[in-house]
């Protein structure tokens, strides 16, 4: 029986909801499958804030460090906003993206047949999206130096610096060169190489990366250009790359023609460490309500038995019997329209679990 051995950081919000709902299904599939998933709880975000005062704790660095594989929730909350910047719940994320080196995060957003109708965009514009977007994550105007809010001639500037080295770029344009080449072969870069000199470095080492994978088609987009070319033209998407702010921003365009932010998984991936995480927040407004759509967190630990464990056939598996749940009529309230079962988070949870144990024999 293979042992994995997962660090769980639930974080704040609808976090703990979203988690203990993956959770149930990861240990059905242990049992389906005689896998032994091993999980031990550490705090991040505004829960560690409460009770350590930190946001990352280093008893959870540790955790993470010695795991083969992390599963996050989502930090962060009205009760931290009053908080100055360094040390809100929102820092815990980063550090922990830093701390393990996480510099590749993908968000695949796929639009599934049953739920068109819960896309924003018309179906005929919407049907066939599949796309990756590969956002850099350990890098940025989220990490570069200085920053802070400063009084110059007795008024307040705030300082944030957009930076990346060569390496950092290399490193997760050339993974997601090598993703397009396993998917559809089209990568679209996007800058804002008309204005700024990170995104002017940016081009350059990405055109430098494309002669090494000739196969792959590569297109250049301005960001602003992306975001409208992303409601107008979705399927034409294969892999997006892009820097941390840009692909904050554009992952979460992406996640919501494909119904609800509540559906998007994540996959941040390090050369040596793996975290995995709804592209959500911790959503305070239905905190608590036992409503919050599961299967982005599901869909993440679909991702964390492919990348981390190599168990194909599970991830496939659970991916399917998400998609067999949608068409079998099930939707949270985030997803629903007439005609469908609505259901709330547990209920979701358990009609995913059914439909594994259906699909399974
Ligand atoms: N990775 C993380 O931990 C992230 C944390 N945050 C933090 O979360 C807090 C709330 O931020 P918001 O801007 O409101 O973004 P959010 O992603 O938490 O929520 C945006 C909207 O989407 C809905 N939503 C999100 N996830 C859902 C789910 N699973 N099921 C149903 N509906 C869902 C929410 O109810 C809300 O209306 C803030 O403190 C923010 O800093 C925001 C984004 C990412
Ligand atoms: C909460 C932030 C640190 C980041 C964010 O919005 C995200 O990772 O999607
Ligand atoms: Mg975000």
């Amino acid at each position: 029986m293979a042992l994995f051995k997962i660090a769980v950081l639930e974080g704040d919000g609808i976090g703990p909801e979203v988690v203990s709902a993956a959770l149930k299904v990861l240990y059905r599939i242990g049992e389906l499958a005689g896998h032994h998933f091993e999980t031990e709880k550490g705090l991040i975000g505004g829960s560690a804030i409460d009770e350590k005062g930190t946001p990352l704790p280093e008893e959870t660095i540790k955790l993470c460090l010695e795991a083969d594989a992390v599963l996050l929730g989502a930090v962060g909350g009205p009760k931290w906003d009053h908080l100055p910047t360094e040390e809100r719940p929102e820092r815990g994320l980063l550090g922990i993206r830093k701390a393990l080196d996480l510099y590749a995060n993908l968000r695949p957003a796929k639009v599934y047949e049953p739920l068109i109708e819960a896309s924003p965009l018309k179906r005929e514009v919407v049907r066939g999206t599949d796309m990756v977007v590969v956002r850099e994550l350990t890098g940025d105007v989220y990490y570069g130096e200085p920053r802070g809010i400063f009084t110059q001639d007795g008024k307040r500037v705030g300082i944030n610096t957009m930076r990346y080295t060569e390496d950092e770029i290399r490193r997760v344009v050339r993974k997601a060169f090598q993703i397009a080449n396993l998917r559809r072969k089209k990568l679209t870069s996007v800058d804002k190489s008309n204005v700024l000199e990170v995104s002017a470095l940016w081009r350059q080492i990405v055109e430098e990366e494309s002669k090494n994978f000739p196969e792959v088609e590569l297109e250049h987009l301005y960001v602003d250009n992306c975001a409208m070319q992303i409601v107008r033209r979705p399927s034409s998407f294969d892999v997006i790359v892009t820097g941390n702010i840009f692909g904050d921003i554009l992952s979460d365009e992406a996640a919501v023609i494909t119904g609800s932010l509540g559906m998007l998984p994540s996959a941040s991936l390090g050369d040596r460490y793996a975290l995995y995480e709804p592209v959500h927040g911790s959503a305070p407004d239905i905190a608590g309500k036992g409503v919050a759509n599961p299967i982005a967190t599901i869909l993440s630990v679909a991702l964390m038995l492919r990348y981390s464990f190599g168990l194909i056939r599970e991830a496939d598996l659970l991916e399917r019997a998400v998609e067999v749940t949608l068409e079998k009529g099930y939707r949270t309230p985030d997803i629903y329209t007439e005609g469908t079962i609505k259901v709330g988070t547990e209920g979701m949870t358990q009609a995913v679990i059914q439909t594994l144990e259906e699909l399974w024999s």
